[in-house]
């Protein structure tokens, strides 16, 4: 398979070692719009820019009539208009705020834990997500996710990262050199504290989830995400 990497930073790097290690070409390194061409030559383009540029990215790739999946965070007030021009242009795309296996466990996980807390007012739902110090967005995509599906299973109407009212889930993003990034959510009540913990031990789960993304995305065509790749929940 030809591989357009728009975005060659940690994560494009990391996606390149796993998707020639699967016999796939790099046919396209991009750092910046401008150096975007001959797109319509991949089969597959795997956006990891940045929060200003992915929209751009995407919509570059939907023209080019090549399917295209996104990891970048921090764009995602324009989801909607994403999703519209892929469908008026019947094109091909995926977003996931995190890519890696265990993370889109976590994702179920934390759904069914929400569930099972929204019948107990004494506990309060709160969050905290780590991160290396070169990243541009917080919170996280992936804290975002977990709080949004938080919010469908329970009376939280909203999050914040400034103090939180009593329905909204309060989200700390911490920034520590070296951290590939780790999500935990603690419900407390007087009495105890229940929490669930994901760790990423390096980026390769988060490029490995990319590149099996890519290889099933190929021939389909829609707007999808990482539960149709993965096949849970
Ligand atoms: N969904 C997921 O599983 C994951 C998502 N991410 C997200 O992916 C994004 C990239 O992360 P990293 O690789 O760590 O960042 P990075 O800063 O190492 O790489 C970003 C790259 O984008 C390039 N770039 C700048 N403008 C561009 C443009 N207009 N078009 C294409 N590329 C451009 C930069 O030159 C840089 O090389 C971030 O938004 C991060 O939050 C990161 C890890 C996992
Ligand atoms: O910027 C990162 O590094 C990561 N970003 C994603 C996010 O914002 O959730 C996924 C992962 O946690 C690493």
């Amino acid at each position: 398979m030809k591989i357009a990497l728009l975005g060659y930073g940690r994560m494009g790097k990391s996606i390149e070692t796993i998707a020639i290690a699967r016999q796939h070409d790099i046919i396209l390194k991009v750092k910046d719009t401008a150096s975007i061409t001959n797109l319509e030559e991949a089969d597959v383009a795997i956006d990891f820019s940045i929060p200003s540029a992915a929209v751009a990215n995407i919509k570059l790739a939907i023209d080019a009539g090549v399917p295209v999946i996104s990891g970048t965070t921090g764009w995602l007030d324009q989801y909607d208009t994403i999703t519209a021009y892929c469908k008026e242009h019947q094109g091909t795309f995926l977003y996931a705020s995190n890519f890696s296996l265990g993370v889109n466990l976590f994702f179920e996980l934390n759904k069914r834990l929400s569930t099972l807390m929204s019948g107990f007012s004494e506990y309060t739902a709160e969050m905290v997500e780590t991160h290396h110090t070169q990243k541009l967005d917080a919170p996280s995509g992936t804290a975002i996710t977990l709080a949004e599906d938080i919010i469908e299973k329970t009376t939280y109407t909203n999050w914040t990262l400034d103090a939180p009212k009593a329905d909204e889930i309060h989200i700390e993003a911490k920034r520590i050199e070296g951290i590939p990034g780790t999500h935990e959510i603690t419900y407390k009540s007087e009495i105890d504290t229940i929490s669930i913990c994901h760790t990423a031990h390096s980026r390769q789960g988060f490029a490995m989830g990319a590149v099996i993304a890519a290889e099933w995305i190929k021939d389909k065509h829609g707007i999808f995400t990482m539960k149709d790749v993965l096949n849970i929940g």
